[in-house]
């Protein structure tokens, strides 16, 4: 079987790519991946991946374009377009797995057009734009927040099932501010840092590229010195590993990874996400008791250290590990099979 995986801009889309290719290789077959030289494609697919081949064609989104923007946005896909039919011809394709953003555009309505089967991932609780646009014409469209999509859960990478363990005490606190970092959880953390600390709990801190000179000045201004800090790293897994509860955005891919680690988490949702829709990503989170969600806004110290109190941590990472479906990535490429060979 020969698949093209599209689809990127942000981590959250590229991780699910990621975990895909994975489960293609595994059994023996073989992916490309189609994405665009804008966003964050290139910074994870560009030197090292599992696809045979790697193409990031010149498009930028459309929807937060305005006038003449949008129209020369537009005119970038439809050269992406033709170019993405000539790819997916000279691979011989029989199929494309789209994970959403706008670097899907051009491949997806590609494969579209060779009459190829397209399916779909939407990762999140409200449908992005491209992928509601399509859904009527895609062969399958999985989703972990949707009840009658056919397959449940979420395709997470490998690791993070086989180093899955029930965390019993908090020894070490992780913050999360997503692919791009997060400056109100960077304050969170500075905020209550003296705190953990006098509590004997280690920090590790994700500040993102931008902001990481000046969490890392701050704090050496407070004085604090043992703090784990990253901009970005490519080293999650482990560290998500090691820690006994985050406190992160709750950006799709992050909030899986936690949830089928078994690391119960306090989610900040990004206030301006589209829809809202990291608050609906971490709704299931409370309704379901396996960890918190809380608005962006004042008080956020108090709720996060009431809830480091009474964090019972045992039941909610048992929880968490019992609701998790597991070999999700493998099971969607699976179905691809299935269907091709049918
Ligand atoms: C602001 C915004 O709209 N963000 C969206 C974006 O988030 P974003 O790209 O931040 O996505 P997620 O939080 O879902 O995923 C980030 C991914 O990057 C990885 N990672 C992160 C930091 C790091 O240092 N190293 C690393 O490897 C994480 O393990 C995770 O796999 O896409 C998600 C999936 O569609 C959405 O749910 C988010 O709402």
């Amino acid at each position: 079987m020969k698949i093209c995986i599209t689809g990127g801009g942000t981590g959250g889309h590229l991780m699910v790519a990621e975990a895909l290719v994975e489960a293609v290789v595994n059994d023996g077959d073989e992916a490309i991946f189609i994405g665009s030289n804008k966003g964050q494609d290139q910074k994870y697919f560009g030197e090292h991946s599992e696809f045979s081949h790697v193409y990031f064609l010149e498009t930028t989104g459309v929807v937060n374009q305005r006038g003449l923007g949008k129209i020369k946005a537009l005119y970038k896909v439809f050269k992406a377009f033709l170019e993405a039919r000539k790819i997916l011809k000279e691979h011989k394709i029989e199929a494309t797995y789209s994970v959403g953003g706008f670097s899907a555009a051009a491949a997806s309505f590609a494969t579209l057009s060779l009459f190829k089967p397209l399916f779909i991932h939407e990762q999140n609780a409200k449908t992005g734009r491209l992928n509601g646009l399509l859904k009527p014409f895609a062969k399958r469209f999985i989703s972990g927040y949707e009840k009658d999509s056919k397959i449940q859960g979420y395709p997470v990478k490998e690791v993070f099932v086989k180093t899955a363990r029930v965390r019993t005490e908090l020894n070490t606190i992780i913050f999360l501010g997503g692919s791009h970092g997060a400056r109100a959880i960077n304050d969170l953390a500075l905020s209550v840092a003296w705190k953990l600390k006098k509590q004997g709990i280690k920090i590790i801190h994700q500040a993102g590229e931008s902001d990481l000179q000046r969490v890392e000045e701050e704090y050496k201004k407070l004085g604090i010195d043992d703090v784990e800090l990253y901009g970005f790293t490519k080293e999650l897994p482990t560290l998500i590993e090691k820690a006994d509860m985050a406190v992160s955005r709750a950006g799709a891919s992050t909030l899986w990874e936690l949830s089928t680690n078994g690391c119960p988490a306090f989610y900040i949702p990004y206030p301006y996400a589209a829809g809202d829709h990291q608050y609906y990503n971490a709704k299931f989170i409370v309704d379901n008791d396996l960890g918190w969600c809380e608005r962006e806004g004042e008080e956020l110290q108090s709720k996060l250290l009431h809830a480091i109190k009474e964090s019972a941590l045992a039941t909610k990472s048992e929880k968490l590990l019992e609701y998790n479906q597991k070999n999700v990535a493998t099971t969607m490429i699976t179905e691809v099979r299935d269907l091709l060979n049918a």
